[in-house]
């Protein structure tokens, strides 16, 4: 990422959020949550149900307008826009899946690509001259993530008649695809097993490290002991407002979050 400037908060860089409110009617669903994401750190994001986890997701990816605070990006005023991410260096995925059904395993990965790269697949599937270079490059590019995910035998395969935990990988492939500085994730283990999980976690390890990007990955995430094995540090949420921060043992060790996981359980149990 490049140096940053003039804002203090975003001294290493990535992605800093600085006093995020958000309302919803009368409801608070987050208030002053500042956090940051570094370059080269996986960031996790927990809370018990309703903290406010998918909200501040949202706030990120442009879905959500906060009320209050502000973000950066590399020390410079980032106001996100959905259908821009990629642009703007960053690459999510969402819960569930959200490949595009009606192209193939490539095509939904090459499409993840950045709108320079895009430029040409679009005109090649419009057949335009000049464009057969630039889509085959793309393609062996994506080919090449798809390896990488260890899902290239699936190519050219349509997404509905795969497993979902092959799925979930293609998802991840396309959202590399854009090169991104910047990879958010929100809730990758939903719906996956316990060795799908371990394989995950391994992935999510790997991707600050990879291609040189230095990558920052934002993680929010409900199963714990995938938060606790892949993250370097940790924020947790209750009722909209960050109540911890630090490295998974401290955030474990911390009574604050204990109390807030205990006293969802015993609602729970008591409902
Ligand atoms: N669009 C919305 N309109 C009204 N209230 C909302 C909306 N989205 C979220 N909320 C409320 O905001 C609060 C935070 O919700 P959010 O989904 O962000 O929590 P979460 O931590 O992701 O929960 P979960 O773990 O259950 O997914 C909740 O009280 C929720 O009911």
């Amino acid at each position: 990422m490049s140096p940053p400037t003039g804002d203090p908060s975003a001294a290493d860089g990535g992605l800093s959020l600085r006093d995020i409110g958000v309302r919803f009617g009368g409801l608070v669903a987050l208030e002053g949550v500042s956090l940051q994401v570094r370059p080269g750190r996986v960031v996790g994001v927990i809370g018990p149900n309703g903290a406010g986890k998918t909200t501040l997701f949202n706030v990120v990816c442009g879905f959500v307008k906060p009320s209050t605070g502000s973000m950066t990006v590399d020390g410079r005023p980032f106001q996100p826009r959905p259908h821009r991410l990629n642009a703007d260096g960053i690459a999510r995925t969402l819960q569930g899946v959200g490949l595009f059904d009606h192209l193939t395993v490539v095509e939904n990965v090459m499409a993840g690509a950045t709108n320079e790269a895009r430029t040409g697949f679009f005109a090649g599937l419009l057949a335009l001259p000049g464009s057969d270079r630039e889509e085959r490059r793309l393609r062996e590019f994506a080919m090449e993530l798809l390896a990488e995910l260890g899902v290239a035998a699936y190519a050219r395969a349509y997404p509905q008649t795969l497993p979902y935990a092959v799925r979930k990988r293609i998802a991840v492939a396309r959202a590399l695809a854009a090169r991104p500085r910047l990879m958010l994730l929100d809730e990758p283990a939903g719906g996956l097993g316990h060795d799908d999980i371990q394989e995950l976690g391994a992935l999510i390890r790997g991707l600050p490290a990879r291609g040189g990007l230095n990558c920052a990955v934002m993680l929010v995430e409900h199963h714990m002991d995938l938060v606790m094995s892949v993250c370097d540090e940790i924020n947790v949420l209750d009722f909209g407002r960050l109540i911890a921060h630090g490295t998974p043992a401290e955030v474990k060790a911390n009574p604050k979050v204990l109390e807030a996981y205990l006293g969802a359980d015993v609602e729970e149990a008591a409902a």
